[in-house]
């Protein structure tokens, strides 16, 4: 279950942010001690104006369909933070127009009420002016998957590139065991984005829906979503399931294993599932990994990453896995390529030069601790 945690906001009255306390003023003083830690923070228009320097062009960090997103150093530094700011209520309304909720309030509702070491967390927010929502969240230093993918030169290795795909498949995993579930419905490589650590967050909630699937608010959301990763199936509001995040899990997973985009035009066929689906069919798995890194050292992993990614976008939603079973496939394939004898086949391939050796090495050394480090974080957990 996610974290369900009370903001005490009273200037947004509109959203039903905590259903333990159920509006009772006592219940909610109760409810903020036991978790303090959880507060969503209530920010005033002039305190966000000044961390990120007038919304100036230095703390621009970028724009997406919904709006404009600055980088803020709020509380003399201590705090660094992404602020969110939309562009044009009238734009958000048409788009989301099924409840009256921009993305902003719908960002602001969701992720209130989730919380995730896997997820782009809410900070706080700013509503002073209705037509100027705010949005604090995490700060993604290094960009997203859709940057490091598409425009980075020097691409991923196979175990980065399946630790992000893990990483991501257990912040959607997190969204659909929550109670009521989260369908994100945005699940895009661009939706991906890094932290100081160089771990996957998934962000961006202006579309997300929370609630089960015949509940009214869902059956009245009409279909929204990126092309490309939108399951051709959801073509009604009645037909959203979580398994439509599962066929866009598995386009991005198809992006991960080629490094081809959802939709490239330079390419026929444009569609990176119309691409491998007849190559997965034919058992052609050699020409699906990126060019520019060559197959893992283990070639069944890919194998394996192909026909779960097949899986997912399977044309009938019933027969595309749970998010949990993505979760451990993917995780089966991480173990896989940093097994101890994978890494050591990878320096007995590539170990020409003493200086490559001391290089390889380190690399050896480095995933022996990142691994020693994803064993501690999963006992932690
Ligand atoms: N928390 C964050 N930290 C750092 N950069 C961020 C953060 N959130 C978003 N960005 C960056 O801001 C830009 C716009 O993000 P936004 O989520 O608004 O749109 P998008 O996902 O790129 O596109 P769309 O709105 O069409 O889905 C992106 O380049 C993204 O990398």
């Amino acid at each position: 279950m996610g974290y369900r945690f009370c903001c005490n906001a009273e200037s947004a009255a509109a959203i039903t942010f905590c259903d333990l306390c159920n509006g009772d003023r006592n219940k909610k003083k109760k409810h903020h001690q036991r978790r303090p830690g959880n507060n969503i923070r209530k920010f005033s228009y002039a305190e966000l104006e000044s961390a990120t320097g007038g919304f100036s062009s230095s703390s621009f960090l970028g724009k997406g369909s919904h709006g404009t997103v600055y980088r803020a150093i709020i509380d003399g530094g201590n705090l660094m933070a992404a602020v969110k700011k939309t562009i044009n209520v009238a734009i958000d309304s048409i788009q989301n127009d099924n409840i009256n909720n921009s993305p902003a309030d719908n960002e602001i509702e969701i992720l209130s009420k989730i919380r995730s070491h896997h997820l782009v967390n809410l900070l706080g927010y700013c509503l002073d002016l209705p037509e100027k929502k705010l949005l604090v969240v995490e700060l993604m230093p290094n960009g997203s998957l859709d940057d490091l993918l598409h425009s980075s030169p020097r691409p991923p290795g196979w175990s980065q590139r399946i630790r992000f795909a893990l990483q991501t498949s257990k912040a959607v995993e997190t969204l659909h065991s929550s109670n009521p579930p989260v369908i994100h419905r945005d699940i895009k490589s661009s939706n991906v984005l890094l932290d100081r650590n160089w771990n996957a967050r998934l962000g961006d909630f202006g579309l997300a829906v929370r609630g089960h699937v015949d509940d009214v608010r869902i059956r009245c959301t009409p279909p929204a979503g990126t092309l490309g990763y939108l399951d051709p199936g959801y073509d009604a509001p009645e037909n959203l399931s979580t398994k439509s995040d599962v066929f866009s899990f598995g386009i991005l997973l198809f992006e991960i294993i080629s490094g081809r985009n959802a939709i490239d035009m330079n390419y026929c066929p444009s569609s990176v599932v119309d691409w491998t689906l007849p190559l997965i069919r034919k058992g052609n798995f050699t020409s699906l990994y990126d060019p520019r890194i060559g197959p893992p050292d283990d070639p069944s992993v890919i194998r394996e990453l192909a026909v779960l990614a097949a899986r997912c976008v399977a044309s009938d939603a019933e027969k595309r896995p749970a998010m949990a079973a993505v979760v451990g496939s993917l995780r089966l394939a991480w173990k896989r390529v940093n097994s101890i004898s994978s890494i050591w086949n990878h320096i007995k391939r590539r170990m020409v030069k003493p200086s490559l050796a001391m290089c390889l090495m380190r690399r050896l050394t480095l995933m022996v601790l990142s691994r020693a480090l994803d064993i501690v974080v999963e006992i932690l957990r």
